[in-house]
C-alpha cells in the first residue's frame, strides 16, 4: 500500500538535444492523482520528449516534481510506469513476456535480481488484468501489434507505480484492445492513479480523458477536457489535419444518408 498522494509537477520544462534543437521549451503543468490527462500535439511536437524527461531519459532544464520529489528520487521509489512507443522497443531481443512483465518489479529487487513468490505472483496477476497469460512464454517478437502493448501495459502494472506514462498506447491496435486498454486506464484512474497518455486518437479522447494538455513545443492549452477539449483548440494545435478529419466525418454520415 502506498500513501504518497501522486502528483506531477512540470515548470518551465527545456529540452535542447545535442544537436542544437530545442525541442520543447518552457513547458509548464501540473496533475494530481485520479486522472487521465491526454497528451495532444502532432507529429514532432514534443510529446515523446516530454516524457523522457519525466522519466529521466534526458536532462532538462527547469523542474520536475513527482509526488513532491526530483525524478531521479521518484524513479528510485518506483513511482513511475513508462510503456514506450513499440518503434522504441527492440523487438528482437530474446527475451520472453514473462521477463518483460518482470522487468517492472526490478526496482524492488537488490542486484541479483532474485524473484520473490510475491515478485512471480505481481507478474501473473499483472498479465492475467491485460489478458496475455497464456503468452507468457512467447518470445516478445512474435507478438502482434496489440499484444506488444499489453505485454509492456502488464510491466506497468507489475510496477505498480502510482504516475502511469503512456506514449501512443493505441497505435496499430484493433477496437476491442483500444476498448480494453481504455477501459484499464479508467480502473486505474479510479484506484488514484495519476495516468499522462499521448495518443492521435482524438476521436477517444473526450470518452475516456479527464483533463488534456496539448502542445506544440509548449503549451497552447491545459485543463479539464470539457473546456481544453473545444474546437477552437483543436484548430490551433492540428490546424489543416483536423479539417481534414471532420470532412471525412461529414462525408461517411452523407454516405449513410444515402
Ligand atoms: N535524440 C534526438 N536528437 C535530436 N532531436 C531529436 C531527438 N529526438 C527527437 N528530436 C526532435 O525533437 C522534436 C520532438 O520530437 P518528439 O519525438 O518528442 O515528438 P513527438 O511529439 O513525440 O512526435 P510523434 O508524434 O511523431 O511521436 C522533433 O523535431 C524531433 O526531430
Amino acid at each position: 500500500m502506498r500513501y504518497h498522494v501522486s502528483s506531477l509537477s512540470v515548470k518551465d520544462v527545456t529540452v535542447r538535444y545535442n544537436n542544437g534543437h530545442t525541442a520543447i521549451h518552457d513547458i509548464t503543468f501540473d496533475l494530481t492523482g485520479g486522472t487521465i490527462c491526454a497528451l495532444l500535439g502532432v507529429n514532432g511536437s514534443g510529446k515523446s520528449t516530454l516524457f523522457k524527461s519525466i522519466m529521466g531519459l534526458v536532462s532538462p532544464e527547469g523542474k520536475i516534481n513527482i509526488c513532491g520529489m526530483p525524478v531521479d528520487q521518484a524513479l528510485k521509489q518506483n513511482l513511475v510506469a513508462y510503456v514506450p512507443q513499440s518503434e522504441e522497443v527492440d523487438w528482437q531481443f530474446p527475451v520472453s513476456v514473462y521477463d518483460v512483465v518482470m522487468m517492472g518489479r526490478y526496482g524492488y529487487m537488490n542486484f541479483l535480481r532474485l524473484p520473490t513468490a510475491l515478485d512471480k505472483q505481481k507478474v501473473l496477476d499483472a498479465m492475467e488484468r491485460v489478458n496475455i497469460a497464456h503468452l507468457r512464454d512467447r518470445q516478445i517478437g512474435e507478438l502482434s501489434g496489440g499484444q506488444k502493448k499489453r505485454v509492456f501495459l502488464a510491466r506497468a502494472l507489475a510496477q505498480e507505480s502510482q504516475i502511469i506514462l503512456l506514449d501512443e498506447p493505441f497505435t496499430g491496435v484493433d477496437v476491442t484492445t483500444e476498448n480494453a486498454i481504455m477501459d484499464l486506464l479508467k480502473q486505474l484512474r479510479d484506484e488514484g492513479h495519476l495516468i499522462l497518455v499521448s495518443t492521435h486518437n482524438l476521436s477517444s479522447v473526450p470518452s475516456f480523458c479527464d483533463q488534456a494538455v496539448m502542445i506544440n513545443r509548449t503549451v497552447l492549452a491545459a485543463g479539464a477536457i470539457e473546456t481544453t477539449f473545444t474546437s477552437e483548440n483543436l484548430e490551433r494545435v492540428f490546424g489543416g489535419v483536423l479539417r481534414y478529419q471532420h470532412f471525412l466525418a461529414d462525408e461517411s454520415e452523407q454516405r449513410k444518408e444515402l
